[in-house]
């Protein structure tokens, strides 16, 4: 029988589930394969591939099942046939909110589940799709311990007056205060940029993780001191289908001249309204950039400038901007949007060298730039085993 030392990651997100299977016997994890569980089209599909990128297995479902559970078999069963039976120990979950209480990873119990299915209001577009997992699999394999690791978590030393709302104080009592979230993204790049530019490690530095979903951190010796999302993932930048922050006002409007209903408004902010709302083409970023209509130019000229106005915001609380780094599937792969927000930013002393922009070296900042902007992958998955092995090791299992 297999040494029982891999854990399982699933990385649910608002667009796509990625998955990676880790070795955690030494002292950092070790990928031992990666991929896409796509539960959105008709025919659901998982792919997985090598470390290397080469596929290893790929299948399609003829028809959907309404929480995807059939995927979660699937991947489960591919990975005993390959890796052997009991080499899985234990299963990871990226957790998008954790509400007030949980700073840091928790082996999941029931109590636990109840209490992160009732912060579902919070983030209704990601809440149901990260526990879905959870539960299918402790349906498939009741055996394996399932660890929750959260979004929010990393933003949890935020205090007043960053993560203070200007409403009545009996409502910050009840928890509604700015959590944040991607922050298993920020903490990668957190430690990532002490590895590659350790003389960048305490510098003021905004990362911007730009996806589906888009927020910025301001990040102080490593710690998150402010940043753009709030109570929900619906504040702060333009998304693929999120409208970022908005005049109050607006929710106002739509409740009262044009009578829609709370599950209505609902929709609108969260599934109509961003990249997709504005150009009425696409959420995507890569279709919105090859379009040649003047309402696709439009959504990503907006979303440049919500992103740099937003920078600017965070350089605020930091009282300076020295480091920028872009990050997530548009932050990592769209030059065109990071030269737009570098133009923006250029009276703060941000340059942007076209070449090696173009080319998406690590480091793209021309040599007179005031800060250094750098572009570095993120690997949320890796944060989410890194974290799996802690709780492991530290035997902390229901
Ligand atoms: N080569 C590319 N050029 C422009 N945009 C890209 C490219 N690759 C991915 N993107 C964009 O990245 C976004 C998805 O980001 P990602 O971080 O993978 O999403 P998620 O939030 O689901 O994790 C989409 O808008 C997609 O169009
Ligand atoms: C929190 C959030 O917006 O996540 P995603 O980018 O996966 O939608
Ligand atoms: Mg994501």
């Amino acid at each position: 029988m297999a040494a029982s030392n891999a854990v399982l990651v699933l990385n649910a997100g608002s667009s796509s589930i990625k998955f990676g299977l880790f070795e955690i016997s030494g002292s950092e994890p070790a990928l031992l394969c990666k991929g896409l569980l796509d539960e959105h089209e008709a025919k659901p599909r998982l792919v997985a591939k090598s470390p290397s990128g080469e596929t290893l297995f790929e299948t399609q479902r003829e028809t959907s099942d309404a929480d995807g559970g059939h995927l979660f078999a699937d991947v489960l069963g591919f990975i005993e046939d390959r890796f052997g039976q009991g080499r899985l120990h234990a299963v990871g979950h990226r957790i998008v909110h954790g509400g007030p209480d949980y700073s840091g990873p928790i082996a999941l119990t029931d109590d636990v589940y109840a209490k992160l299915e009732a912060l579902t209001p919070l983030a209704p577009l990601h809440q149901p799709r990260c526990l879905a997992p959870v539960r299918a699999i402790g349906a498939l394999r009741p055996a394996l311990t399932q660890i929750a690791c959260f979004d929010t978590a990393f933003h949890h030393g935020l205090t007043p007056p960053a993560s203070r709302f200007a409403i009545p104080r009996r409502y910050e009592a009840q928890g509604l205060r700015r959590y944040g979230f991607h922050g298993l993204s920020f903490e990668y790049i957190a430690g990532r940029l002490a590895v590659i530019a350790p003389e960048l490690a305490a510098r003021r530095t905004v990362i911007a993780h730009l996806g589906n979903g888009a927020s910025l951190c301001a990040l102080r010796d490593g710690r998150s001191v402010d940043t753009t999302m709030g109570l929900t993932p619906l504040d702060g930048l333009v998304m693929g289908t999120r409208c970022g922050t908005i005049d109050p006002g607006v929710l106002l409007y739509m409740l009262q001249q044009e009578t829609m209903t709370v599950e209505d408004l609902q929709h609108l902010l969260y599934h109509e309204s961003g990249l997709l709302g504005v150009s009425g083409i696409s959420a995507d970023m890569r279709t919105l950039l090859t379009s040649g209509e003047a309402s696709a130019r439009e959504a990503v000229d907006l979303f440049a400038f919500r992103a740099a106005q937003e920078v600017t915001v965070m350089a605020n609380t930091l009282e300076g901007l020295e480091c920028l780094v872009f990050t997530g599937g548009i932050g990592e792969h769209a030059k065109q949007i990071r030269s737009a927000i570098g133009e923006r930013l250029a009276w703060l002393g941000v340059r942007i060298d076209a070449a090696a922009n173009d080319a998406a070296r690590e480091r793209i900042n021309a040599d007179d730039s005031a800060v250094d902007v750098l572009v570095i992958p993120t690997n949320e998955e890796l944060t989410i085993a890194r974290h799996c092995a802690a709780v492991l090791q530290r035997g902390c299992l229901p």
